[in-house]
Protein backbone atom coordinates (compact mmCIF):
# COMPACT_ATOMS: atom_id res chain seq x y z
CA UNK A 1 0.00 0.00 0.00
CA UNK A 2 1.62 3.51 -1.02
CA UNK A 3 0.56 6.80 1.55
CA UNK A 4 0.74 10.42 0.05
CA UNK A 5 -0.12 13.04 2.39
CA UNK A 6 -2.06 15.76 1.68
CA UNK A 7 -0.44 18.36 3.60
CA UNK A 8 -2.70 21.66 4.50
CA UNK A 9 -2.61 23.35 7.49
CA UNK A 10 -4.70 22.08 10.17
CA UNK A 11 -6.47 19.97 7.77
CA UNK A 12 -3.80 17.32 6.60
CA UNK A 13 -4.79 13.80 5.59
CA UNK A 14 -3.76 10.73 3.49
CA UNK A 15 -4.45 8.91 0.56
CA UNK A 16 -4.26 5.16 1.04
CA UNK A 17 -3.93 3.46 -2.51
CA UNK A 18 -3.23 -0.85 -2.81
CA UNK A 19 -5.55 -3.34 -2.98
CA UNK A 20 -8.09 -4.84 -0.74
CA UNK A 21 -8.71 -1.41 0.80
CA UNK A 22 -12.45 -1.86 0.97
CA UNK A 23 -12.12 -5.44 2.83
CA UNK A 24 -10.08 -3.88 5.38
CA UNK A 25 -12.08 -0.41 5.50
CA UNK A 26 -13.24 -0.33 8.79
CA UNK A 27 -9.36 -0.65 10.31
CA UNK A 28 -8.22 1.86 8.01
CA UNK A 29 -11.14 4.28 9.07
CA UNK A 30 -10.78 3.57 12.96
CA UNK A 31 -11.41 5.91 14.88
CA UNK A 32 -12.88 8.29 12.37
CA UNK A 33 -15.77 6.24 12.57
CA UNK A 34 -16.99 6.78 16.63
CA UNK A 35 -20.36 5.76 16.56
CA UNK A 36 -21.84 2.39 15.92
CA UNK A 37 -24.07 3.23 12.76
CA UNK A 38 -22.09 4.24 9.96
CA UNK A 39 -23.59 6.38 7.07
CA UNK A 40 -22.49 5.39 3.59
CA UNK A 41 -23.56 7.28 0.22
CA UNK A 42 -23.39 4.89 -3.21
CA UNK A 43 -24.80 4.70 -6.39
CA UNK A 44 -26.63 1.22 -7.48
CA UNK A 45 -24.28 0.33 -10.21
CA UNK A 46 -21.51 0.66 -7.54
CA UNK A 47 -23.53 -1.35 -5.12
CA UNK A 48 -24.47 -3.92 -7.33
CA UNK A 49 -20.66 -4.59 -7.35
CA UNK A 50 -19.23 -3.41 -3.94
CA UNK A 51 -21.77 -2.99 -1.01
CA UNK A 52 -21.23 -6.43 0.53
CA UNK A 53 -17.70 -6.35 0.93
CA UNK A 54 -17.92 -2.91 2.80
CA UNK A 55 -21.12 -3.92 5.05
CA UNK A 56 -18.92 -7.11 5.69
CA UNK A 57 -16.09 -5.02 6.94
CA UNK A 58 -17.59 -2.69 8.97
CA UNK A 59 -20.16 -5.78 10.16
CA UNK A 60 -16.63 -7.07 11.30
CA UNK A 61 -16.01 -4.25 13.32
CA UNK A 62 -19.07 -4.36 15.09
CA UNK A 63 -20.45 -1.67 13.02
CA UNK A 64 -24.09 -0.90 11.45
CA UNK A 65 -23.62 0.61 7.93
CA UNK A 66 -26.80 2.66 6.66
CA UNK A 67 -26.71 3.13 3.30
CA UNK A 68 -28.35 5.27 0.65
CA UNK A 69 -28.03 4.42 -2.55
CA UNK A 70 -28.66 7.09 -5.70
CA UNK A 71 -29.68 6.02 -9.35
CA UNK A 72 -26.28 6.72 -11.07
CA UNK A 73 -25.08 9.28 -13.61
CA UNK A 74 -24.27 13.17 -13.55
CA UNK A 75 -27.61 13.96 -12.87
CA UNK A 76 -27.33 13.10 -8.74
CA UNK A 77 -25.32 16.19 -8.87
CA UNK A 78 -28.02 18.57 -8.78
CA UNK A 79 -30.10 20.54 -5.99
CA UNK A 80 -32.37 17.44 -5.80
CA UNK A 81 -30.21 15.24 -5.23
CA UNK A 82 -28.20 17.43 -2.94
CA UNK A 83 -31.22 17.89 -0.64
CA UNK A 84 -31.87 13.87 -1.30
CA UNK A 85 -28.31 13.40 0.27
CA UNK A 86 -28.75 16.33 3.34
CA UNK A 87 -32.55 15.43 4.11
CA UNK A 88 -31.26 11.50 4.66
CA UNK A 89 -28.24 12.43 6.56
CA UNK A 90 -30.55 14.31 8.97
CA UNK A 91 -32.88 11.77 9.41
CA UNK A 92 -29.92 9.38 10.09
CA UNK A 93 -29.20 12.36 12.68
CA UNK A 94 -25.36 12.64 11.79
CA UNK A 95 -23.56 14.79 14.03
CA UNK A 96 -20.47 17.37 12.92
CA UNK A 97 -18.07 15.00 14.58
CA UNK A 98 -19.20 11.53 12.59
CA UNK A 99 -17.95 11.07 9.28
CA UNK A 100 -19.97 10.08 6.01
CA UNK A 101 -18.84 7.28 3.46
CA UNK A 102 -18.62 8.51 -0.23
CA UNK A 103 -18.33 4.99 -2.10
CA UNK A 104 -18.07 5.61 -5.84
CA UNK A 105 -16.92 7.94 -8.26
CA UNK A 106 -16.62 11.86 -8.65
CA UNK A 107 -20.42 12.05 -9.04
CA UNK A 108 -21.19 10.41 -5.52
CA UNK A 109 -17.87 12.01 -3.83
CA UNK A 110 -18.38 15.69 -5.43
CA UNK A 111 -22.17 15.38 -3.89
CA UNK A 112 -21.90 13.91 -0.71
CA UNK A 113 -18.69 15.93 -0.25
CA UNK A 114 -20.70 18.94 -0.82
CA UNK A 115 -23.63 17.72 1.71
CA UNK A 116 -20.96 17.03 4.53
CA UNK A 117 -19.66 21.07 4.05
CA UNK A 118 -23.35 22.42 4.94
CA UNK A 119 -24.81 19.85 7.06
CA UNK A 120 -24.50 21.39 10.21
CA UNK A 121 -22.57 23.60 8.75
CA UNK A 122 -19.61 20.99 8.33
CA UNK A 123 -18.70 17.22 9.32
CA UNK A 124 -16.99 14.73 8.34
CA UNK A 125 -15.99 12.64 5.14
CA UNK A 126 -14.14 9.81 4.03
CA UNK A 127 -13.94 9.27 0.34
CA UNK A 128 -13.79 5.68 -0.87
CA UNK A 129 -13.03 6.32 -4.48
CA UNK A 130 -14.21 3.04 -7.04
CA UNK A 131 -13.71 4.95 -10.57
CA UNK A 132 -9.74 5.90 -12.17
CA UNK A 133 -11.40 9.27 -12.62
CA UNK A 134 -11.82 9.68 -8.50
CA UNK A 135 -9.10 7.74 -7.81
CA UNK A 136 -6.74 9.87 -9.60
CA UNK A 137 -8.59 13.07 -9.02
CA UNK A 138 -11.95 13.70 -7.65
CA UNK A 139 -11.16 12.59 -4.37
CA UNK A 140 -8.52 14.51 -3.51
CA UNK A 141 -8.02 18.11 -2.92
CA UNK A 142 -11.50 18.91 -1.20
CA UNK A 143 -13.67 20.86 -4.41
CA UNK A 144 -16.95 19.44 -4.11
CA UNK A 145 -19.97 20.56 -6.37
CA UNK A 146 -23.61 20.26 -7.99
CA UNK A 147 -24.20 21.30 -11.59
CA UNK A 148 -26.70 23.63 -12.57
CA UNK A 149 -28.89 24.80 -15.69
CA UNK A 150 -26.08 27.52 -15.95
CA UNK A 151 -23.15 25.00 -15.85
CA UNK A 152 -20.94 22.39 -14.76
CA UNK A 153 -19.95 22.89 -10.66
CA UNK A 154 -21.23 26.48 -10.48
CA UNK A 155 -22.40 25.77 -6.80
CA UNK A 156 -20.35 24.22 -4.57
CA UNK A 157 -17.22 24.67 -1.73
CA UNK A 158 -14.04 23.64 -0.59
CA UNK A 159 -14.65 20.60 2.00
CA UNK A 160 -11.48 18.13 2.53
CA UNK A 161 -12.16 14.64 3.53
CA UNK A 162 -10.53 13.10 6.42
CA UNK A 163 -9.34 9.77 4.55
CA UNK A 164 -9.08 9.17 1.15
CA UNK A 165 -8.61 5.21 0.25
CA UNK A 166 -8.71 4.29 -3.16
CA UNK A 167 -8.83 0.20 -3.85
CA UNK A 168 -7.40 -0.12 -7.11
CA UNK A 169 -9.30 -3.78 -6.75
CA UNK A 170 -12.41 -1.23 -7.20
CA UNK A 171 -11.44 -0.75 -10.84
CA UNK A 172 -11.83 -4.54 -11.84
CA UNK A 173 -15.34 -3.64 -12.38
CA UNK A 174 -15.68 -0.60 -14.15
CA UNK A 175 -16.55 -0.84 -17.65
CA UNK A 176 -14.03 0.01 -19.93
CA UNK A 177 -15.56 3.20 -21.08
CA UNK A 178 -15.03 5.19 -17.60
CA UNK A 179 -11.45 3.31 -17.35
CA UNK A 180 -10.56 5.23 -20.25
CA UNK A 181 -12.44 8.40 -19.44
CA UNK A 182 -10.54 8.71 -15.93
CA UNK A 183 -7.13 8.02 -17.79
CA UNK A 184 -7.91 11.04 -19.13
CA UNK A 185 -7.53 12.95 -16.02
CA UNK A 186 -4.14 10.74 -15.61
CA UNK A 187 -2.83 11.91 -19.07
CA UNK A 188 -3.70 15.38 -17.59
CA UNK A 189 -1.00 15.78 -15.07
CA UNK A 190 1.86 14.46 -17.68
CA UNK A 191 0.63 17.27 -20.26
CA UNK A 192 0.49 19.97 -17.75
CA UNK A 193 3.38 19.91 -15.70
CA UNK A 194 5.52 16.36 -16.26
CA UNK A 195 6.74 15.13 -19.34
CA UNK A 196 8.54 12.36 -18.39
CA UNK A 197 4.90 11.00 -16.90
CA UNK A 198 3.77 12.04 -20.11
CA UNK A 199 6.02 9.92 -21.83
CA UNK A 200 5.11 6.96 -19.42
CA UNK A 201 1.69 7.46 -20.32
CA UNK A 202 2.81 6.80 -24.44
CA UNK A 203 4.11 3.81 -22.98
CA UNK A 204 1.79 2.54 -20.73
CA UNK A 205 -1.66 3.84 -21.17
CA UNK A 206 -2.57 0.58 -22.90
CA UNK A 207 -1.86 -1.36 -19.80
CA UNK A 208 -3.46 0.89 -17.20
CA UNK A 209 -7.02 0.90 -19.67
CA UNK A 210 -6.61 -2.88 -19.96
CA UNK A 211 -6.84 -3.38 -16.38
CA UNK A 212 -3.02 -4.35 -15.25
CA UNK A 213 -2.92 -3.46 -11.57
CA UNK A 214 1.08 -2.66 -11.76
CA UNK A 215 0.34 -0.01 -13.94
CA UNK A 216 -3.10 1.39 -12.57
CA UNK A 217 -1.04 1.47 -9.16
CA UNK A 218 1.95 3.50 -10.73
CA UNK A 219 -0.98 5.67 -12.81
CA UNK A 220 -3.29 6.21 -9.77
CA UNK A 221 0.26 7.13 -6.94
CA UNK A 222 2.22 9.43 -9.21
CA UNK A 223 -1.49 11.29 -9.93
CA UNK A 224 -2.27 11.82 -6.57
CA UNK A 225 1.26 12.75 -5.64
CA UNK A 226 1.13 15.46 -8.40
CA UNK A 227 -2.25 16.28 -7.02
CA UNK A 228 -1.55 16.74 -3.58
CA UNK A 229 1.76 18.94 -4.32
CA UNK A 230 -0.72 21.14 -6.38
CA UNK A 231 -3.33 21.35 -3.73
CA UNK A 232 -0.85 21.81 -0.83
CA UNK A 233 0.60 24.97 -2.70
CA UNK A 234 -2.86 26.53 -3.27
CA UNK A 235 -5.78 25.05 -1.80
CA UNK A 236 -8.48 27.49 -2.61
CA UNK A 237 -6.93 28.17 -6.18
CA UNK A 238 -5.98 31.74 -5.29
CA UNK A 239 -2.46 31.93 -6.69
CA UNK A 240 -2.97 30.05 -9.93
CA UNK A 241 -0.73 27.04 -9.25
CA UNK A 242 -3.92 25.08 -8.62
CA UNK A 243 -5.63 26.30 -11.64
CA UNK A 244 -3.63 24.61 -14.20
CA UNK A 245 -5.42 21.15 -12.69
CA UNK A 246 -8.10 22.80 -14.78
CA UNK A 247 -6.32 22.61 -17.86
CA UNK A 248 -8.72 21.13 -20.86
CA UNK A 249 -11.89 22.25 -18.33
CA UNK A 250 -13.14 25.59 -19.62
CA UNK A 251 -13.47 24.00 -22.98
CA UNK A 252 -14.49 20.40 -21.51
CA UNK A 253 -17.06 22.11 -18.81
CA UNK A 254 -18.90 24.11 -22.03
CA UNK A 255 -18.81 21.32 -24.09
CA UNK A 256 -20.70 18.87 -21.13
CA UNK A 257 -23.13 21.45 -20.95
CA UNK A 258 -24.38 21.77 -24.77
CA UNK A 259 -24.39 18.06 -24.65
CA UNK A 260 -27.01 18.24 -21.35
CA UNK A 261 -24.35 16.36 -19.00
CA UNK A 262 -25.37 12.98 -20.27
CA UNK A 263 -23.69 10.00 -21.30
CA UNK A 264 -23.29 11.63 -24.78
CA UNK A 265 -19.99 12.97 -23.38
CA UNK A 266 -18.72 11.84 -19.97
CA UNK A 267 -16.29 14.24 -17.47
CA UNK A 268 -13.37 12.44 -18.93
CA UNK A 269 -13.90 12.41 -21.93
CA UNK A 270 -14.80 16.30 -22.20
CA UNK A 271 -11.37 16.82 -20.49
CA UNK A 272 -9.34 15.09 -23.44
CA UNK A 273 -11.32 17.21 -25.99
CA UNK A 274 -10.60 20.00 -24.04
CA UNK A 275 -6.88 19.07 -23.70
CA UNK A 276 -6.45 18.81 -27.78
CA UNK A 277 -8.27 21.87 -28.00
CA UNK A 278 -6.15 23.71 -25.70
CA UNK A 279 -3.08 22.15 -27.01
CA UNK A 280 -4.33 23.61 -30.76
CA UNK A 281 -5.19 27.05 -29.38
CA UNK A 282 -1.89 27.05 -28.14
CA UNK A 283 -0.35 26.33 -31.29
CA UNK A 284 -2.60 28.62 -32.93
CA UNK A 285 -1.13 31.94 -30.75
CA UNK A 286 2.20 30.79 -31.44
CA UNK A 287 2.75 29.47 -27.57
CA UNK A 288 3.35 25.68 -28.56
CA UNK A 289 5.03 23.93 -31.69
CA UNK A 290 2.50 22.15 -33.80
CA UNK A 291 4.51 18.83 -33.07
CA UNK A 292 3.74 19.27 -29.35
CA UNK A 293 -0.03 19.45 -29.71
CA UNK A 294 -0.22 16.93 -32.45
CA UNK A 295 1.66 14.70 -29.66
CA UNK A 296 -1.25 15.13 -27.28
CA UNK A 297 -3.81 14.70 -29.79
CA UNK A 298 -2.23 11.04 -30.61
CA UNK A 299 -2.05 10.39 -26.50
CA UNK A 300 -5.45 11.13 -26.86
CA UNK A 301 -5.91 8.51 -29.97
CA UNK A 302 -3.79 6.05 -28.25
CA UNK A 303 -5.85 5.94 -25.91
CA UNK A 304 -9.43 5.34 -28.16
CA UNK A 305 -10.37 8.83 -26.24
CA UNK A 306 -12.36 11.44 -28.46
CA UNK A 307 -10.07 14.03 -30.22
CA UNK A 308 -12.51 16.06 -32.49
CA UNK A 309 -15.67 17.93 -31.48
CA UNK A 310 -16.73 17.51 -34.88
CA UNK A 311 -17.26 14.09 -34.24
CA UNK A 312 -19.70 14.73 -31.14
CA UNK A 313 -22.88 16.44 -33.75
CA UNK A 314 -22.94 19.39 -32.15
CA UNK A 315 -25.61 21.78 -33.86
CA UNK A 316 -24.57 25.09 -32.65
CA UNK A 317 -21.50 27.21 -33.36
CA UNK A 318 -18.61 28.25 -31.50
CA UNK A 319 -20.09 31.32 -29.84
CA UNK A 320 -22.78 29.14 -28.13
CA UNK A 321 -20.13 27.34 -26.52
CA UNK A 322 -18.16 30.43 -25.47
CA UNK A 323 -21.54 31.44 -24.27
CA UNK A 324 -20.82 28.87 -21.51
CA UNK A 325 -17.20 29.59 -20.65
CA UNK A 326 -18.15 33.01 -19.41
CA UNK A 327 -19.88 30.64 -15.92
CA UNK A 328 -16.28 30.02 -15.53
CA UNK A 329 -15.80 30.17 -12.08
CA UNK A 330 -12.15 31.61 -13.01
CA UNK A 331 -14.18 34.51 -14.68
CA UNK A 332 -12.89 37.51 -13.31
CA UNK A 333 -14.05 41.01 -13.83
CA UNK A 334 -14.32 40.14 -17.97
CA UNK A 335 -11.77 38.41 -18.18
CA UNK A 336 -11.52 34.88 -18.71
CA UNK A 337 -7.83 33.51 -18.15
CA UNK A 338 -7.54 30.29 -20.15
CA UNK A 339 -4.73 27.22 -18.95
CA UNK A 340 -2.75 26.96 -21.82
CA UNK A 341 0.45 25.30 -22.77
CA UNK A 342 3.97 26.53 -23.75
CA UNK A 343 5.28 22.81 -23.66
CA UNK A 344 4.52 19.23 -23.10
CA UNK A 345 4.47 19.43 -19.37
CA UNK A 346 4.66 23.29 -18.95
CA UNK A 347 1.02 24.46 -18.62
CA UNK A 348 0.42 28.82 -17.79
CA UNK A 349 -2.30 30.56 -17.41
CA UNK A 350 -3.12 33.17 -20.09
CA UNK A 351 -4.89 35.98 -19.39
CA UNK A 352 -4.85 37.58 -22.62
CA UNK A 353 -7.10 35.33 -24.49
CA UNK A 354 -9.58 37.05 -26.46
CA UNK A 355 -12.78 35.11 -26.24
CA UNK A 356 -14.11 36.37 -29.89
CA UNK A 357 -10.89 34.52 -31.19
CA UNK A 358 -11.65 31.45 -29.17
CA UNK A 359 -15.43 31.62 -30.53
CA UNK A 360 -13.97 31.25 -33.94
CA UNK A 361 -11.53 28.76 -33.08
CA UNK A 362 -13.88 26.60 -32.29
CA UNK A 363 -15.99 26.98 -35.19
CA UNK A 364 -13.43 25.96 -37.35
CA UNK A 365 -12.91 22.89 -35.29
CA UNK A 366 -16.74 22.32 -34.99
CA UNK A 367 -16.00 22.37 -39.08
CA UNK A 368 -12.97 20.53 -39.23
CA UNK A 369 -12.33 16.85 -40.44
N1 LIG B 1 -13.84 17.36 -7.27
C1 LIG B 1 -12.90 17.25 -8.19
O1 LIG B 1 -11.76 17.68 -8.00
C2 LIG B 1 -13.24 16.56 -9.48
C3 LIG B 1 -12.21 16.16 -10.33
C4 LIG B 1 -12.52 15.49 -11.50
C5 LIG B 1 -13.87 15.22 -11.80
N2 LIG B 1 -14.84 15.60 -10.94
C6 LIG B 1 -16.24 15.27 -11.20
O2 LIG B 1 -16.36 13.85 -11.18
C7 LIG B 1 -17.49 13.48 -11.96
C8 LIG B 1 -17.13 12.30 -12.83
O3 LIG B 1 -16.72 11.23 -12.01
P1 LIG B 1 -16.62 9.75 -12.58
O4 LIG B 1 -15.98 9.78 -13.91
O5 LIG B 1 -16.03 8.93 -11.52
O6 LIG B 1 -18.14 9.38 -12.87
P2 LIG B 1 -19.27 8.64 -11.99
O7 LIG B 1 -19.17 8.95 -10.59
O8 LIG B 1 -20.55 8.94 -12.70
O9 LIG B 1 -18.93 7.09 -12.21
C9 LIG B 1 -18.92 6.58 -13.52
C10 LIG B 1 -19.84 5.38 -13.68
O10 LIG B 1 -19.20 4.22 -13.18
C11 LIG B 1 -20.02 3.56 -12.21
N3 LIG B 1 -19.07 2.99 -11.24
C12 LIG B 1 -18.30 3.66 -10.35
N4 LIG B 1 -17.43 2.82 -9.78
C13 LIG B 1 -17.66 1.61 -10.27
C14 LIG B 1 -17.07 0.35 -10.07
N5 LIG B 1 -16.00 0.18 -9.30
N6 LIG B 1 -17.58 -0.72 -10.74
C15 LIG B 1 -18.63 -0.56 -11.59
N7 LIG B 1 -19.20 0.62 -11.86
C16 LIG B 1 -18.73 1.69 -11.20
C17 LIG B 1 -20.94 4.61 -11.69
O11 LIG B 1 -22.13 4.06 -11.19
C18 LIG B 1 -21.17 5.45 -12.94
O12 LIG B 1 -22.17 4.86 -13.74
C19 LIG B 1 -17.90 14.69 -12.74
O13 LIG B 1 -19.07 15.24 -12.19
C20 LIG B 1 -16.75 15.64 -12.57
O14 LIG B 1 -17.13 16.99 -12.63
C21 LIG B 1 -14.55 16.27 -9.79
O1 LIG C 1 -9.02 19.84 -8.37
C1 LIG C 1 -9.00 20.75 -9.20
O2 LIG C 1 -8.64 21.90 -8.90
C2 LIG C 1 -9.44 20.51 -10.59
O3 LIG C 1 -9.57 21.42 -11.36
C3 LIG C 1 -9.69 19.09 -10.98
C4 LIG C 1 -10.63 18.93 -12.16
O4 LIG C 1 -10.29 17.71 -12.80
C5 LIG C 1 -12.10 18.81 -11.74
O5 LIG C 1 -12.89 18.41 -12.84
C6 LIG C 1 -12.68 20.03 -11.08
O6 LIG C 1 -13.94 19.75 -10.51
C7 LIG C 1 -12.87 21.16 -12.02
O7 LIG C 1 -12.89 22.30 -11.25
P1 LIG C 1 -13.87 23.51 -11.45
O8 LIG C 1 -13.41 24.47 -10.40
O9 LIG C 1 -13.67 24.01 -12.84
O10 LIG C 1 -15.25 23.00 -11.24
ZN1 LIG D 1 -11.83 17.09 -14.20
Amino acid sequence: MAVIPVELAGRSYEVRVGEGLLQDAATHCGALLRKDRVPIVTDANVAAQWQDTLSASLAAAGKQPRWLVLDPGESAKSWQGLQRVTDWLLAEEVERGDHVLALGGGVIGDLVGFACSMLKRGCGFIQLPTTLLAQVDSSVGGKTAINTAAGKNLIGAFHQPSLVLADLGALATLPARELRAGYAEVLKYGVLGDAGFFDWCLENGADVIGGDVRAQAYAVESSVAAKARIVAQDERETSGTRALLNLGHTFGHALEAETGFSDRLLHGEAVALGMVLAARYSARIGNLSLEDAARVTQAVDAAGLPSEISALGIDSGGEALVAHMLHDKKMDAGTLPFVLLRSIGEAYLDREVALSDVAAFMGEQLQAH
